[in-house]
């Protein structure tokens, strides 16, 4: 690669990462891929202005976002934050068996003009329709390679082959086997489940071969240290942070979860330790 695009691809990283090559990312792309009754346990957050106000007080790294809702609250994400726009999605409404196809929904040149740091796209691993995302993967890399962009993965191993094989999509062989495919298609960031344990992610981590790792945060756990401990886990078997939705804006007062993560995730403190020091115990 030029050397001009890899030096845009390193300076970009950086906007995500702090100098301990970890990082919080915010996600805000529930709305289409969940549905808005995602957001009806604090409805304000609905307004996506409203609630990266409140991340971006407490401190989070990046948001990530699609890239109709940056055109109007892309710039409440501070311009020393990382913006990672997400070119591809789905919505929960379309009949099941076309559930496992993640449709493009924008150009690298709009994630450009929007002001992205870093631009996503999923591939459903094992997927019927896994050739259609990995073309679209491989359309959004070459472009945004070309011009010095980094690219995300969401690496998602999903479908029926991998249920009737391994049983569930987080068995750490086929999360491990997404990384990878992640890494051999073209992916400068992966974003993928949690396995489990902090062994078995430690596989996936070395499977991504020094490609950063980040959790997909998940559903909401009422008891906050029980995803505090997930992330210190994470982070024990050398992932790189955490891509966090519903734990934060299902919140009323996301502020204490954030700095809580912090703690945990650039300072390495216990779980237990963080959540006391952020009033959450
Ligand atoms: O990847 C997504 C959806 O995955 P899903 O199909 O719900 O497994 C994104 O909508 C979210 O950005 C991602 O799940 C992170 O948000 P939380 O899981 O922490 O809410």
């Amino acid at each position: 690669m030029d050397a001009y695009q890899s030096i845009g691809i390193r300076r970009r990283m950086k906007r995500f990462f702090r100098r301990n090559g970890r990082t919080l990312i915010f996600a805000m792309d529930h709305g289409f891929e969940h549905g808005p009754t995602d957001f009806e346990e604090h409805w304000e957050h609905v307004n996506p202005k409203i609630i990266i106000r409140k991340v971006m007080r407490a401190g989070v790294d990046g948001v990530m976002m699609l890239p109709g809702l940056a055109r109007f609250a892309g710039d409440e994400v501070k311009p020393d934050r990382g913006l990672m726009i997400k070119l591809t999605s789905k919505t929960n409404l379309r009949p099941k068996d076309e559930q496992l196809l993640q449709s493009q929904l924008g150009y690298v040149g709009d994630a450009v003009k929007l002001g992205a740091d870093a631009i996503a796209a999923t591939v459903y691993w094992g997927s019927p329709q896994e050739d259609v995302m990995m073309r679209q993967f491989a359309e959004i890399a070459s472009y945004a390679h070309d011009m010095g962009f980094p690219v995300v993965q969401f690496a998602y191993p999903r479908g029926p082959y991998i249920n009737k094989k391994y049983g569930k999509k987080e068995d750490y062989r086929v999360v491990m086997y997404g990384a990878r495919a992640a890494v051999e298609s073209g992916a400068d960031m992966i974003k993928t489940y949690w396995t489990g344990s902090k062994e078995t992610f430690a596989k996936v981590v070395d499977a991504a071969a020094g490609v950063p790792v980040l959790l997909s945060g998940g559903a909401k756990t009422e008891n906050p240290v029980d995803f505090l401990r997930v992330v210190y886990d994470v982070i024990e078997a050398g992932g790189a942070g955490a891509v966090v939705g519903r734990n934060i804006f299902q919140r009323e007062n996301p502020e204490p979860l954030i700095k809580a993560l912090i703690r945990v995730i650039h300072r390495n403190e216990e779980p237990e330790e963080a959540a006391k020091a952020e009033g959450l115990l």
